[in-house]
């Protein structure tokens, strides 16, 4: 490479920095990690090590790497909204005895998996050719809900120039609309500056088709929210692809469809049961993208439903890397699994990929956010990417400001029994006022005013 080369149009990926509360409460409707690890003991400063380690193993593949802060918790708001009162140690302290659940919703660092923060649209697809943004409403869970205003202030923080970003409400919250963001939609494209073709996947059409649902577990995106984001991003019709989430896979555990597809550029690996009707969304995203499109169907007897969900192979991230390589960055589960590990070989024998990178993301894993859930990929041409608050950029500097930083503040170890400590609530506001300065977004939450 050198240092000649013209500015280009790139993919960002920004990571959710995994916060001082993180734990394990059970609270992911339809998301079995989640569910079989409630109330274990978590660990947060590994989860964030983990997290972080995952940034800078991206950054060295090439690929710019940028974070969004953690959002300020225990979340003493929500838990006075719900009725609990008295000073900050008596709203926890009543929490926890009347209802551990809702101390634990205010207490959850779910904002670390950013593939739900929201919806970006590159300016390339837009009519208006500026980048849109549409926050998550994330209806379906409490502790998820609640992040989504201060997703919208951090991104509109993040991306201030109205010349190049437009940021939306999110989409009114109502179960009919419910929205995941990012985590239900992927943008095919040739090279990052090209126009893309978009695909918004859906498990609930509310026009009444829910008789074929998921029985077991709630689907969380609707079509609605989809129509809804493709309008206000002035997207093309030509160039959109709504398609339906296969019920059984849902009900396998597929509460996102990135737990079960994954796209880059002009490739989709997914599973064969990751759609209802599997050979008509083939049809129209090759319609669309004008047969640029290659995909990738993993069949059930190569990798069953429930090991694509055991293991989140289809979580994983795929990038180019700075010497034109297709690398997959998959978790380490995917090495454990016989099956998968040799699936993967035959892949990248195949030029499926040229690599695959194993990464450890056990904290996040089992909460069900695998690489792909950690992060929001934002495509930005080089006067847009110049707009953008700098801070949030991974350095080399920065990463080691961020390494001391969680060594110094956050706990080895969290139980239930520690959220309602009003100790922990000022060592996270202390972690969180102190990283605000090392990102250079000032006083930006509430409780710094
Ligand atoms: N994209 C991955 C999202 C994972 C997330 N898990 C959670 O919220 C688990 C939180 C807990 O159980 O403490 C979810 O299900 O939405």
């Amino acid at each position: 490479m050198t240092n000649t080369t013209a500015p280009t149009t790139v993919e960002v990926n920004f990571d959710g920095l995994i916060g001082p509360t993180h734990n394990f409460a059970g609270l992911g409707p339809g998301n079995l990690a989640s569910w079989s690890h409630r109330r274990a003991p978590s660990n947060p400063r590994a989860a964030a090590r983990q997290g972080l380690a995952k940034m800078v193993r991206l950054r060295a593949l090439g690929v710019p790497q940028a974070l969004l802060p953690p959002q300020p918790r225990p979340n003493l708001a929500l838990l006075r909204r719900l009725g609990f009162s008295g000073d900050d140690a008596a709203v926890l302290a009543t929490a926890q005895k009347h209802s551990p659940h809702l101390l634990a919703t205010a207490m959850s660092s779910s904002s670390m998996w950013t593939a739900n923060a929201a919806t970006v649209c590159p300016s390339a697809d837009a009519a208006d050719r500026r980048v849109h943004f549409t926050p998550a409403n994330l209806v379906t869970s409490l502790h998820r809900a609640s992040e989504t205003d201060i997703t919208a202030m951090l991104l509109k923080r993040i991306f201030p120039d109205p010349r190049f970003f437009v940021h939306h409400d999110a989409v009114p919250s109502s179960t009919e609309m419910g929205d995941e963001g990012a985590a239900n939609h992927t943008r095919f494209c040739d090279t990052f500056d090209a126009p893309g073709v978009q695909m918004f996947v859906y498990g609930s059409d509310s026009r009444g088709d829910d008789a074929s649902g998921p029985k077991r577990f709630v689907a969380r995106q609707s079509k609605a929210a989809g129509e809804v984001i493709a309008r206000l991003h002035r997207l093309h019709p030509d160039r959109v692809v709504f398609a339906k989430q296969n019920p059984r896979a849902i009900d396998a555990g597929v509460f996102h469809n990135d737990v079960i597809a994954v796209g880059h550029r002009q490739l989709l690996f997914c599973h064969e049961q990751a759609f209802e009707q599997p050979s008509s969304v083939i049809e129209d995203l090759r319609r669309a993208t004008q047969d640029a499109i290659r995909i990738v169907q993993v069949p059930e007897e190569r990798v069953s439903l429930d090991d694509a969900v055991a293991t989140y192979l289809f979580n994983s991230q795929i990038v180019t890397t700075e010497n034109d390589e297709t690398v997959l960055v998959a978790p380490e589960d995917c090495r454990r699994h016989a099956g998968v590990h040799a699936l993967l070989g035959e892949l990248v024998e195949g030029k499926t990929f040229d690599r695959v990178e194993y990464v450890d993301l056990k904290q996040s894993m089992d909460n069900g956010g695998g690489p792909a859930c950690l992060r929001l990929r934002v495509v930005l041409t080089p006067d847009e990417l110049a707009s953008v608050a700098a801070g949030v950029f991974l350095t080399d500097q920065l990463v080691t400001q961020l390494e001391h930083w969680i060594d110094r503040h956050y706990r080895e170890s969290l139980t239930a029994a520690d959220l309602a400590d009003p100790d922990l609530m000022k060592e996270s506001y202390q972690a969180l006022d102190e990283l605000t300065d090392l990102i250079g977004l000032g006083a930006i939450y509430d409780f710094q005013t």
